[in-house]
């Protein structure tokens, strides 16, 4: 994928040129860098294969992501280690993944809060998570506790469907003090998780969480929520609907968690549902893809060259070529959608879904900055004159975001190791071009 940033080689315009008469690099390309912000529960996942009755035995329900006892940990920690069923244990989190892919994706800085063991031993889990985080992730701002970060046990039955059994440890301590203001005032964009908002009598970080979304709020800077998991917003969807319609600009989500929120079955339908209350919606729908809707205004709106698709909502890719803005920058708002089918129909074996929606949130969040980077690079560029809220249409993100999920789904990790190759740059590719 080609837009501007750090990420690539030859840039759509020369904003790294010597300047011919000093002979140094225009001097404000360094100026204007700039990061995203997440803040996370930081976890290691320690990943296994099991079946049915072992999640019964240890009272996990399917599909849910669940806390659970120092007790249970340790029984079920001891079952997997006895029976050497543990495939892998590497750094996690929603937002921590969501980072790390980010950074990977953008070859750029992103910036995680959350907390860091103050005593850490080489091999132990506060290390582990240090070292499978990318380099570019900004690690510096975590806040230090005394004790242990939180362990993610990510179990896959037959099907494929993950389970999460989480051992919190003291991944809920964050303190309000302990978010910048200024650091989160000058971000690209705020990401969080619903996951946040879980926590025991105690904790600070749902606390956190929202002084840092009020910061974001008051600077403008886009606050981006992802919901983690739907049985914690079928708890309490009006809560969630209220917090999303007074907080959240860009909402991402699978079809379940679209369910929940909106009581909506269709994914294209809930996302519709989902701009009543925010600008841009990202749901992904497992094998079927991706959908994206946003705003734009009337004056902006770009017409699809692709065939005009009809679901529930009658030709609603037909503007899909518009870049999404804020609803309160459009005149006279329009609203668009897009559709795509995963990257090459998705791979011949899947090794693993967990962290797919984590990875195409990633890539959004790339185009995101690309924009920014663009704006505080070339400012009076005429692709300024729009306001929009990211560099590419929504057409050509959702292929961006499969593209990078489908990297995920190949591979047993939710972390990426390496950006997308090379030789894809080119927005010729068949792919992209269809
Ligand atoms: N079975 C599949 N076949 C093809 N592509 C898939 C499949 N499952 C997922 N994908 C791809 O991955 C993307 C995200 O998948 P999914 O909807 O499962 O995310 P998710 O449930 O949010 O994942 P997670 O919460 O683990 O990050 C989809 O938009 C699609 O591109
Ligand atoms: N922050 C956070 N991440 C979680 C939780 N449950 C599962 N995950 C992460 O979700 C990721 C996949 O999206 C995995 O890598 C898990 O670490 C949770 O309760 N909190």
């Amino acid at each position: 994928m080609k837009f501007p940033g750090r990420r690539q080689h030859r840039h759509y315009f020369p904003v790294d040129n010597k300047n011919p008469l000093t002979n140094q690099v225009n001097p404000s390309s360094n100026a204007t860098q700039n990061y995203i912000v997440g803040i996370d529960q930081v976890l290691v996942d320690i990943e296994a294969k099991v079946d049915q009755a072992f999640l019964d035995e240890f009272d996990l329900h399917r599909g849910m992501s669940q806390v659970i006892s120092d007790e249970v940990t340790q029984r079920l920690y001891q079952r997997l280690k006895d029976e050497s069923l543990i495939n892998y244990e590497f750094a996690g989190g929603t937002i921590g993944n969501t980072m790390h892919n980010y950074s990977v994706l953008a070859d750029d800085r992103s910036v995680l809060l959350g907390v860091m063991s103050k005593d850490i031993h080489v091999g132990d889990y506060a290390y582990r998570f240090i070292s499978n985080t990318s380099s570019r992730v900004d690690l510096n701002y975590l806040q230090s506790v005394d004790g242990p970060i939180g362990r993610c046990f990510t179990l896959i039955d037959d099907t494929g469907e993950r389970t999460f059994g989480i051992n919190a440890g003291l991944i809920n301590r964050l303190h309000p003090d302990s978010i910048d203001e200024s650091l989160i005032a000058g971000a690209s964009a705020l990401v969080i998780s619903s996951y946040l908002m879980r926590t025991q009598p105690g904790d600070t970080m749902t606390e956190a969480a929202v002084k840092a979304v009020k910061c974001a709020n008051a600077a403008g800077v886009p606050v981006v929520l992802t919901l983690g998991t739907r049985f914690l917003i079928e708890e309490e969807p009006e809560f969630w609907r209220d917090f999303v319609h007074k907080y959240v600009n860009i909402l991402t989500m699978n079809e379940e968690e679209a369910l929940a929120i909106t009581g909506i079955e269709d994914p294209l339908l809930a996302a519709n549902k989902c701009l009543d209350w925010v600008d841009m919606v990202i749901c992904t729908a497992g094998k079927d893809g991706l959908y994206l809707a946003g705003y734009v205004d009337e004056v902006f709106k770009r017409e699809s060259e692709y065939p005009l698709l009809s679901g529930e909502i009658h030709e609603f890719n037909r503007y899909e070529y518009s870049r999404p803005m804020l609803l309160n920058d459009c005149k006279e708002p329009m609203r668009i959608y897009t559709h795509s089918a995963p990257y090459m129909g998705g791979p011949e074996s899947i090794k693993n879904t967990n962290g797919a929606g984590d990875a195409a949130l990633a890539a959004i969040l790339h185009d995101l900055s690309a924009n920014v980077y663009h704006k505080n690079t070339v400012a009076n560029s005429s692709k300024h004159e729009q306001p929009a809220l990211t560099y590419s249409s929504l057409s050509q993100m959702s292929k961006y975001a499969n593209r990078a999920s489908y990297e995920v789904l190949v591979q047993h990790s939710p972390r990426l190791s390496r950006g997308l190759p090379e030789r894809e740059d080119s927005l010729d590719q068949a792919y992209w071009a269809q």
